[in-house]
């Protein structure tokens, strides 16, 4: 078991975000957290990576229990995510950008910075040559000296998945990775994530494009006002009365696409 959501609630004043929410995911799947607008998807990623404190509960990862940790420790850890709007450095290239996410995982000290000794020049080429393997692996080999924001929109996203893969996790959260692409780019997408599970990574994704979600998960759970209301495969979710429910009068079609 790669992940484990214990009882998860988190509070914001009076507003109950996440409730009483539990779900674990296996090594190697792929896992979508799925509900309708202000469900608490993202605040679940936001307390799955220590952005915010838990109000009750515990999150596990690799049977550790990781509640109360600093981001950047869960990061160390293994565990990392995009974001739902793109949040590159528009002015860096595509390499660098990757290159930036690298940094937990380099060990060089400032001293070893400023002077710039043999061992810190041999991890700079280190991790430049595997800024340039991922940027290859998610299909932007050719684009890394191309500044970020003269990218095209899917490029961008994948480029940030390219990133968060950049310091080796075991676990990637993507939130919305689909959101505003064509229908071309989410294909692509589609392969991505795909291949991304075959080199053994674990994603867990937000996702409100259904037709994705439902071809690409393995399982699914599904947030309704904070509360989990169904999980299981997407035949499963499908045909779920609480979920048609939830989703009536919004997206009921678009579950069946
Ligand atoms: N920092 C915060 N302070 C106060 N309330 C918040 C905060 N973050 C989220 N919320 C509230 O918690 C609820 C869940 O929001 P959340 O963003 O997790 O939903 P979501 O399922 O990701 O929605 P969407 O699909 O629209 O992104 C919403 O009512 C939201 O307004």
């Amino acid at each position: 078991m790669v992940l484990e959501i214990k009882k998860a609630c988190k509070n914001f004043g009076g507003l109950s975000a996440v409730s009483d929410v539990s779900f674990h995911i296996q090594k190697g799947e792929i896992f979508g957290l799925i509900g309708p607008n202000g469900a608490g998807k993202t605040t679940m990623f936001n307390l799955i990576t220590s952005m915010f404190p838990l109000t009750s509960g515990d999150i596990v990862f690799n049977g550790e229990n990781i509640s109360g940790r600093k981001p950047y420790q869960i990061t160390e850890k293994g565990i990392c995510r995009t974001f739902q709007n793109i949040r590159l450095f528009p002015k860096m290239t595509a390499l660098e950008n990757v290159m930036v996410g690298e940094h937990c995982r380099s060990h060089s000290g400032v001293l070893k910075s400023v002077f710039r000794t043999k061992s810190q020049r041999a991890e700079e080429d280190r991790i430049r040559k595997r800024a340039g393997e991922l940027l290859a692996f998610v299909g932007l080999g050719d684009y890394g000296d191309v500044a970020a924001e003269n990218l095209a929109y899917g490029q961008q996203r994948r480029l940030e998945i390219a990133r968060a893969m950049a310091s080796s996790p075991q676990l990637l959260l993507l939130d919305e990775p689909a959101a505003g692409m064509n229908e071309t780019e989410t294909s692509d997408l589609f392969q991505l994530i795909k291949k991304i599970q075959k080199q053994g990574m674990t994603v867990l994704l937000i996702e409100h494009d259904m037709p994705l979600v439902m071809k690409l998960c393995d399982r699914i759970a599904v947030l309704n006002f904070g509360k989990k209301i169904a999980e299981g495969t997407p035949s499963e979710i499908q045909n779920n009365h609480d979920v048609i429910e939830a989703y009536l009068g919004r997206e009921e079609e678009e579950l069946h696409a």
